[in-house]
């Protein structure tokens, strides 16, 4: 790492709540797409001008790209095939860090389940945090902590998930980020950072929280890993590693050697009996979607209400639920979620933000697939109606669970991009995405 580095991370205090650094990140933002406009004024007319007679062309030109965008994100996670060198697929052997990982190998035929290595005993794991480069140190974040928390924020909202074009980025809020990192018996020393040791700035994270997975026939206690984020200037200096291999090492030591993570992306009821999940609600939900979820190979399993409680029951600009009851037994039938997750608008000068849900967990009580069909698409319009109320700009979902039921009836929009799963220290054979039920943040 050379000195330039450190000179670029100077950096002034960046104190204040999220919501003001939202502000004061949108203020920049548009500083940004000011100076970037005037620059590209072919007749060298003032920022203001060029500002007003665009505005109507742009303002035409984003809504064509808000349809064509709205997948754009998860293409760019991890997008099918095509000429940018983030969509190729490199050989094993130029995998420096992954070939030395226990996962399976490209192109390798797995048929039978189970660890690719065997647990560590625990007077063999190392103790001792990874060596980084000398300009850097660890830091453990505590998320109740407000600073630790803004500059979570400050550092995802700057660094995170880019569409291709470089034109959206997830923008997570600070409530998202306490709700995706602070489940039930979570371990404040999975909230990894890096700081530059001079001045404290923190550049780099990753972020594990503890869930019960269910794949196949096996029922696991794992971790799942996300919020892998390298500050832009530090990118292709090997901190990703790193970053991976002490969040492992903190994971071994809890007696945890497996791994989750992902890498790239109604019926005839009325809307008035999707009425949103209450907390008497949890524990039929909780039932419901155990019960549901066995359709599927590889599924979250949520053996607390707690758990229920804290994933699934809504908090306001962050997870919706809604439950459906059988008006004569009160017995909910059905319910679906669907989380918040706005992206920001790259140097736009009107638009800043995408207001953007997406399909969370739900589940249906139909016994064959023609009434989970209808049942489904009747829930799904209700979740659009729902989503619209609440001024949201695109609704998204993957294709798994059922969704193929209603994807194309209620026209939703095709991605061309997928979105890889991946088990980290677990051989098991491949299965499609009709067969996944874990949906992750
Ligand atoms: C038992 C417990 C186990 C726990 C661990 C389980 C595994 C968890 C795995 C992590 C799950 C994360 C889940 C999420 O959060 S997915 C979200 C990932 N984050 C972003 O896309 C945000 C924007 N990008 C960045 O911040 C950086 O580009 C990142 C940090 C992604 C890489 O930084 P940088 O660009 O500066 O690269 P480098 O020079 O340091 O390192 C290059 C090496 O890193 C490998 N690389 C690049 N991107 C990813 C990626 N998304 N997952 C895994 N590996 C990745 C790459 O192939 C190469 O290795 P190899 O090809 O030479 O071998």
């Amino acid at each position: 790492m050379d000195g330039k580095d450190e000179h670029v991370f100077d950096a002034k205090g960046e104190g204040g709540t999220v919501d003001k650094l939202r502000a004061k990140q949108e203020k920049k933002d548009m500083k940004k797409a000011k100076k970037k406009a005037a620059k590209n004024s072919a007749r060298g007319s003032t920022e203001d001008t060029s500002a007003a007679v665009s505005t109507k062309e742009l303002e035409v030109q984003e809504k064509v790209r808000k349809l064509v965008n709205q997948l754009a994100i998860r293409d760019a996670i991890q997008p099918v095939s095509g000429s940018s060198s983030s969509q190729k697929q490199k050989d094993m052997s130029s995998h420096k860090f992954w070939s030395t990982q226990p996962v399976p190998k490209h192109g390798e035929t797995v048929e039978d389940d189970g660890p690719i290595e065997p647990n560590t005993p625990h007077d063999q794991i190392r103790k001792e945090p990874y060596v980084l480069p000398k300009e850097f140190e660890w830091t453990t974040l505590d998320l109740n902590n407000e600073p630790d928390l803004n500059e979570l924020y400050t550092l995802l909202t700057n660094n995170y998930v880019e569409d291709d074009d470089a034109m959206f980025r997830f923008d997570y809020s600070g409530d998202f980020l306490k709700w995706a990192l602070q489940p039930p018996g979570y371990l404040k020393i999975w909230h990894v950072g890096v700081r530059v040791s001079s001045n404290k700035k923190l550049v780099a994270f990753v972020s594990g929280i503890p869930a019960d997975i269910r794949i196949y026939d096996s029922h696991q206690h794992l971790v799942e890993i996300n919020f892998l984020c390298v500050h832009k200037k530090l990118r292709s200096k090997r901190l990703a590693p790193v970053l991976i291999k002490e969040i492992t090492r903190r994971s071994h030591l809890q007696g945890i050697f497996q791994a989750v993570y992902t890498a790239g992306v109604v019926l005839p009821r009325p809307i008035a009996k999707a009425r949103p999940m209450l907390k008497k609600d949890v524990p039929e939900v909780r039932a419901l979607l155990n019960e549901y979820m066995s359709k599927f190979n590889f599924v979250p399993v949520f053996k607390t209400d707690d758990e229920v409680k804290h994933w699934i029951l809504t908090r306001e600009g962050v997870v919706w639920s809604f439950v459906v009851e059988d008006p004569e037994t009160k017995k909910v039938t059905d319910f679906f979620s669907f989380y918040y997750l706005p992206s920001s608008v790259i140097g736009h000068q009107v638009h800043k933000t995408i207001n953007a849900v997406y399909l969370f967990y739900y589940a249906v009580k139909e016994s064959d697939e023609k009434a989970t069909k209808g049942r489904l698409q009747s829930l799904m319009k209700d979740a659009l109606i729902l989503a619209k109320l609440k001024s949201v700009d695109v609704f998204n979902c993957l294709d798994l669970l059922e969704n193929q039921l209603f994807i194309e009836e209620l026209k939703f929009g095709p991605g061309d991009g997928y979105l890889n799963y991946y088990m980290y220290n677990w051989r098991c054979r491949e299965m499609g995405s009709e067969k996944v039920g874990v949906v992750m943040l």
